[in-house]
């Protein structure tokens, strides 16, 4: 029989694609290809064992793997229904559509996406009377719907069991915030029949567990369960795949724990490394040949993730022809950075490479800035690949507005700022104030000036705004351009509005806006005109063509991708690994965050840093990832300050030395006993109550401490 998908596969991946039966894992590195040994399988299953589609289940981690999957697999099938290869949420789905009738919810239920979480939890703080000043939507998203309902599941009881009118009691009985928002929600849930993303995974959970007759009927289905990323699932998807498993016991698990980067969404390393403890059956093949990388940048990539504890041992062979070790360019500044990214990029293109081979990677969106601006000052095509390009980010053009509300104050920029934070301007108020601009023929802001202190506008915030333009606009050639932004975000209550919200992406956004306008405000000759018309020009690049174009993303989304020449830029202490790393294990996944960026690289890798400051306002160092790479293993275009490694060292030293955990008890030499309250990993310090001293105290990391 010609089995065609079996072709060119190696000893190991043949091994993982025609293993049919028992409980397997396969250990696969980065470019090992194991989206090749998934395909082969699925096509091995169907075709040379005659397994129907609608018996395998398989699991990626995004939809667009799954595309890619279902593509790869049609190509030697030809067309053919695929129905079970998806993400686990698109299985719940499929899952729910069929029993959701047992918790009495129709099977054309409503999905929530996070958008709609916000826009309902906004209606229940409406509803419940609370103000933003009490509680803030994102908290409360994280707070209370994250965090109970992936905690426990006891939560649905309380949907299915109890009636409307019981669940309006207890409502109206608690008096805990929390429990009334997230009663409330459950209310709105059950009127609207609507499940969000957690509902998904929990209500398929939770009716293979309560219900036997429909936990036999997919188990009986479902003969093969294949789950890839698996590093990356979360427990309770985990459990999902082993009910389904659970008659025939064929489950097939293929991933890399030294790629797991999202254990913030629980996922965990040690539910790919204890497959063997579950199962005592368990087989386990490892994938060890890289297809991808050169051996230099295999080598780098491997000598930085040998610094982590917990992990399962690997040994990577490239079979590419060699090329040249990674290139580390330390600058002076984050310009030069930039600069210096632009100018490699530039240097690739003219030796012929297209754009589209090339990608930047970051640790986080705001490190996209400086990128941008160097790239459109270069004029390089760039294409953001995940999320919004920095200038059209929503925070960012309503800081620009509130700028240009104190140059032209024009009417674009008005209607942007005037109810962001809410005035209770609307719709009625903002059609008077455009009659009256039109009588006269000036602007909204100027006819706002003039009817501000009508009856209309009582009770708004209106008197509040123009104050604050009016104020900030007449000192603006007083002040640096920075303090000039920074009063009008005080002023105007934005920036409080933003902490309110408690979005820390956003924030992080705008503490970069604001040092890339401290930046320009120490050229004396720039104005807050030439800022903002620089800042045009940047917005204007939306509508090139992007076809043509390098890639920019961050890491997260990279997953999964190779390009043949790969930047990865920021790799400072305090950036990348991030400052709001506190305990070893987040330290890990940060080194595992930038393995998998490392390895996405094909050809050529740069890696890059800069000093200054941070938006902390601390010094930057070099990455510890740089020194955990090796000298040996990178080529420096510039060598680096003798005293940094050492300092850096320091650094690692002392943080991962947090060894006390908040609540424990430790002794000090003076002090006595004591009980930790926060351990603060940007001041490297701990809060701590002695017993006998009356008021806490900030104890540095490096005080001789011992356990109490
Ligand atoms: N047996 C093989 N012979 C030649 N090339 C291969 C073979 N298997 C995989 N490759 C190539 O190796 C590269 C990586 O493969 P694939 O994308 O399947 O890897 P992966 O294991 O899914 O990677 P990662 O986990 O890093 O995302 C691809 O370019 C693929 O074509």
């Amino acid at each position: 029989m010609q089995q065609p998908w079996l072709n060119g596969l190696n000893p190991e991946q043949k091994l993982a694609a025609t293993t049919s039966e028992g409980h397997i894992r396969v250990l696969a590195g980065p470019g090992t290809g194991k989206t090749r040994a998934l395909t082969a399988r699925y096509c091995y299953l169907t075709e040379t064992l005659g397994v129907p589609a609608r018996n395998i289940l398989c699991v990626t981690f995004t939809n667009k793997a799954a595309n890619e999957m279902k593509q790869r697999i049609r190509a030697w099938l030809g067309d053919l229904d695929l129905g079970y290869i998806g993400t686990i949420h698109s299985f719940c789905v499929q899952f729910l559509k069929e029993e959701i009738h047992a918790l009495h919810f129709p099977k054309n239920f409503i999905i929530l996406d996070t958008e709609d979480e916000r826009a309902l939890l906004l209606k229940i703080f409406e509803d419940l009377g609370l103000t933003l000043r009490e509680a803030t939507i994102k908290q409360k998203m994280d707070e209370v719907l994250e965090a109970r309902k992936i905690s426990a599941d006891g939560y649905i009881d309380e949907i299915f069991t109890l009636d409307n009118a019981l669940l309006e009691k207890r409502i109206a009985e608690t008096d805990e915030v929390n429990e009334a928002i997230f009663l409330r929600y459950l209310y709105e849930q059950k009127k609207n029949f609507a499940c969000d993303f957690n509902d998904l995974i929990n209500f398929t959970a939770y009716i293979l567990r309560k219900f036997p007759e429909v936990l036999h009927k997919w188990q009986e289905r479902m003969q093969y369960v294949m789950v890839d990323e698996f590093q990356d699932v979360s427990a309770r998807q985990y459990f999902i795949a082993q009910m389904l498993a659970g008659k025939h016991k064929n489950l097939f698990i293929v991933g890399d724990p030294d790629q797991t980067i999202y254990t913030w969404r629980n996922a965990h390393v040690k539910l790919f490394l204890d497959f063997d403890k579950t199962y005592p059956d368990a087989q386990t093949i490892v994938l060890h040949t890289n297809y991808r990388s050169s051996p230099e940048i295999l080598k780098a990539s491997e000598a930085l993730i040998e610094k982590n504890v917990l992990r399962y041992p690997k040994t990577l062979t490239a079979i590419k022809p060699n090329g040249p070790r990674p290139l580390y360019f330390h600058a002076q500044s984050e310009k030069e950075e930039a600069d210096w990214i632009a100018e490699e990029i530039k240097k690739l293109l003219t030796s012929g490479i297209a754009p589209d081979q090339i990608a930047v990677l970051y640790r986080s969106h705001f490190l996209s800035r400086s990128l941008e601006e160097s790239f459109s000052r270069n004029a390089l095509n760039y294409k953001i690949y995940s999320g919004t390009e920095f200038y059209s980010r929503a925070e960012i053009k309503d800081c620009v507005a509130y700028l240009r509300m104190l140059t032209a104050a024009d009417d674009v920029a008005f209607l942007r700022t005037i109810n962001s934070p809410s005035r209770k301007i609307g719709k009625k108020k903002l059609q008077y104030l455009k009659e009256v601009a039109a009588q006269e023929r000036i602007s909204l802001f100027e006819a706002l000036k003039r009817t501000v202190s009508q009856d209309i506008f009582k009770g708004t915030g209106a008197r509040k705004y123009v104050y604050a333009i009016e104020t900030v606009s007449h000192e603006k050639h007083s002040h640096p351009l920075g303090t000039v932004l920074q009063k009008i975000l005080d002023l105007s209550g934005y920036e409080n509005h933003l902490r309110l919200q408690s979005d820390q992406e956003r924030l992080d956004n705008v503490a970069e806006l604001k040092r890339a306008v401290q930046q320009a405000g120490e050229d004396p000759d720039t104005t807050l005109e030439d800022f903002l018309a620089k800042v045009a020009l940047l917005t204007n690049m939306d509508g090139k063509d992007k076809r043509e174009a390098v890639k920019l993303m961050t890491i997260h989304s990279s997953k999964g991708m190779e390009f043949p020449f790969v930047f990865i830029c920021g790799l400072n202490e305090g950036v990348f690994p991030s400052r709001k790393i506190s305990t070893p294990e987040e330290m890990d996944e940060e080194r595992r965050i930038a393995y998998v960026a490392m390895t996405r690289a094909i050809n050529r890798l740069y890696l890059s840093d800069s000093e200054g400051v941070a938006n902390d306002n601390v010094f930057k160092l070099p990455s510890r990832f740089i020194f955990d790479i090796g000298r040996e293993n990178l080529n420096y275009v510039r060598e680096l300050p003798q005293s940094f490694e050492g300092r850096v060292k320091r650094l690692s030293a002392i943080q991962t030395a947090t060894a006390f955990q908040v609540g424990e008890l430790v002794s000090h030499p003076v002090f006595g006993i004591g009980r930790i309250l926060e351990v603060n990993t940007k001041s490297l310090s701990y809060k701590i109550k002695f017993e006998k001293l009356e008021t806490e105290r900030d104890i540095q990391f490096r005080a001789p401490l011992t356990h109490g």
